[in-house]
């Protein structure tokens, strides 16, 4: 580990990224330790100065650590005395040189990406299930719930973001290969992209699984083209492209496979019944036989000569129940297949798996059953309730929901949509309201609900409203905590305060009930 000067500006002289640079003495110095927190710069070290709380005296304190190079967008009064090398994008030059500091471990890892707005964390989960059997306990993954990078339990821990920064994820992906791991498993949120967190990173197979209106607003994209536009990218980057032929803006899609990659390492799947458009052939397709409350069945077929070669197609069990996760189980057994997995071991490994805060049941003596899922826009509000309302036949629908600050506005509009569809009972309480009013924001989530057809009781304080919505519940009604999943931290006025998790506080309900 570690990058000569010489190296970091051939590096970026070759990106065009370089604007100018203010060197010291020798060029072959090499540095060993690289960050963009002045907190944790180590001796002979390169800091990043990057990001919109970015402070000057960070960089003193970066050099007072023993940071001896800097890279910035402009040259800093306090980076005196050390290498300066100023640049033209700061994170794009912060993914680059962080490749070739960790020694491009991805060369090392068969990786496998997911985007789209919904199914990533799931088509994830499926994925590893079925590759880590196959390749003997060494698939890594990075996710929003979790980042695994070896296979003792001391290599596995809780995410911050879904996808992490240039310099975390490199190094990430440098200790999985240290530890052993031959195939990693990651999503690539549209942020990734708006921030360059995964700029010159190429997957052996990319996956577009779905785009709706989500993460529009002032801190995330300024319009729906711009997270279309993000999410693209990550289909130029891939060997190998496999799209969900269903996805709401196909051809454009479809489009920007074909930029990089020849339509012959292109994969497409839908469900049995989709028309697709003129001259489009789907290479796979799912028949569902059975989608009920104890189990998915459903049945993957080959539709072209290049998806009979790799030898997937059979007959698949899922214990995730959610008629949605048919597809995203769709994906994650031709990515397993890519990366070399064949039926049945396929079958067996995606069988059993399940997954942090997505469809956890909880049942409650004398009332309703409870599901924590993180169903946190109207799309996968309205896929989770429509589900609930088929299988367990028009039940009265109670959902817990808040939604975040500072972050997808949309969404409150949409769950008062999906509500006013679906539910008939709503406690709106806290999720997350960052910087702003928790009022405001249920305000805005109310301001759509009809209350003709929704009753809506409005407590911020999301354990109690828990504790209301249970115990109004009666035998038979369902009870929806939504949007948290296994998050167990509130974010408030940028602190992360603990939370529980929605399914301990729901426990800690029904014990309370049991006396
Ligand atoms: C917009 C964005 O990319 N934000 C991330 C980014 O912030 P930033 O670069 O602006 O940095 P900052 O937090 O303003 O801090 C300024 C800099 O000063 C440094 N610093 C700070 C203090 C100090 O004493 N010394 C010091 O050097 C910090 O290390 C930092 O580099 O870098 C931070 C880590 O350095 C991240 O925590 C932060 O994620 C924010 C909080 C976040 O939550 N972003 C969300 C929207 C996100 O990215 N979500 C997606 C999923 C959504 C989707 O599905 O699309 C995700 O991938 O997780
Ligand atoms: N294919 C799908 N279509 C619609 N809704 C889905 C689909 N897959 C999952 N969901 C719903 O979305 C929720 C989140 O799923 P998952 O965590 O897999 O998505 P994600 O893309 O990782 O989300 P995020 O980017 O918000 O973390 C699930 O709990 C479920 O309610």
């Amino acid at each position: 580990m570690g990058l000569t000067l010489e190296a970091c500006i051939l590096i970026l002289k070759e990106h065009h990224l370089l604007k100018s640079s203010a060197i010291q003495d020798n060029l072959s110095q090499k540095f060993t330790s690289a960050t963009y927190d002045s907190r944790k710069v180590a001796e002979n070290g390169i800091f990043f100065c990057k990001g919109a709380k970015f402070r000057p005296i960070y960089l003193q304190m970066a050099k007072n650590n023993g940071a001896t190079v800097y890279v910035s967008e402009q040259p800093y009064a306090e980076g005196n005395g050390m290498h300066a090398l100023i640049v033209r994008n700061i994170r794009k030059a912060m993914s680059l040189l962080a490749a070739a500091f960790y020694d491009y471990p991805q060369d090392d890892l068969f990786v496998v990406a997911y985007t789209g707005t919904k199914g990533k964390t799931t088509s994830a989960y499926f994925t590893r299930g079925i590759l880590n059997p196959v390749t003997n306990n060494r698939t890594a993954m990075f996710s929003t719930v979790e980042r695994v990078v070896g296979p003792k339990p001391e290599e596995q821990f809780l995410s911050d973001l879904t996808t992490p920064e240039s310099l975390d994820l490199f190094h990430d992906m440098r200790q999985a290969v240290d530890n052993g791991m031959t195939h990693l498993v990651m999503e690539v949120s549209s942020q990734a992209y708006k921030k360059n967190r995964v700029f010159g990173l190429t997957y052996d197979v990319g996956f577009f699984l779905n785009i709706t209106p989500d993460h529009i607003g002032p801190n995330e994209h300024p319009t729906f083209a711009d997270y279309l536009h993000c999410k693209l990218q990550l289909l130029v980057n891939a060997r190998k492209c496999v799209i969900n032929a269903e996805t709401d803006y196909f051809q454009e899609v479809y489009a920007a496979a074909t930029t990089t990659t020849s339509p012959d390492s292109i994969y497409l799947f839908a469900s049995a019944d989709y028309q697709a458009p003129a001259g489009i052939d789907i290479d796979f397709r799912f028949a569902s036989q059975e989608a009920d409350l104890a189990k998915s069945r459903f049945k993957l077929e080959a539709g072209t000569l290049k998806a009979e070669q790799l030898k997937i197609t059979g007959e698949y069990e899922l214990e995730l129940i959610g008629d949605y996760n048919e597809s995203n189980a769709c994906a994650a057994i031709i990515g397993a297949g890519l990366a070399g997995a064949t039926y049945p071991d396929t079958a067996k490994g995606i069988a059993n798996v399940q997954i942090p805060g997505r469809m956890e049941k909880l049942d409650v003596p004398n009332h309703g059953r409870v599901y924590v899922d993180y169903a946190h826009n109207y799309a996968s509000m309205v896929a989770l309730l429509s589900f609930f309302k088929k299988e367990y036949h028009q039940p009265h629908i109670i959902v817990v929901v808040g939604s975040p600050g500072d972050k997808g506005v949309s969404r409150r509009e949409g769950f008062a949509k999906a509500l006013n569809q679906l539910a008939q009972r709503a406690f709106i309480t806290n999720d997350d309201p960052g910087f702003e009013e928790p009022q405001d924001i249920a305000d805005q989530i109310i301001a759509g609900i009809d209350p003709n057809k929704v009753e809506v009781t409005v407590e911020l304080d999301r354990a109690k409203a828990i504790e209301l919505a249970i115990k109004e519940s009666q035998p038979g009604d369902i009870v929806v905590l939504a949007g948290k999943g296994s998050d167990a931290e509130q974010k408030v006025r940028g602190v992360n305060t603990p939370w529980p998790t929605d399914m301990v506080v729901a426990k800690d309900v029904v014990a309370k009930l049991r006396g």
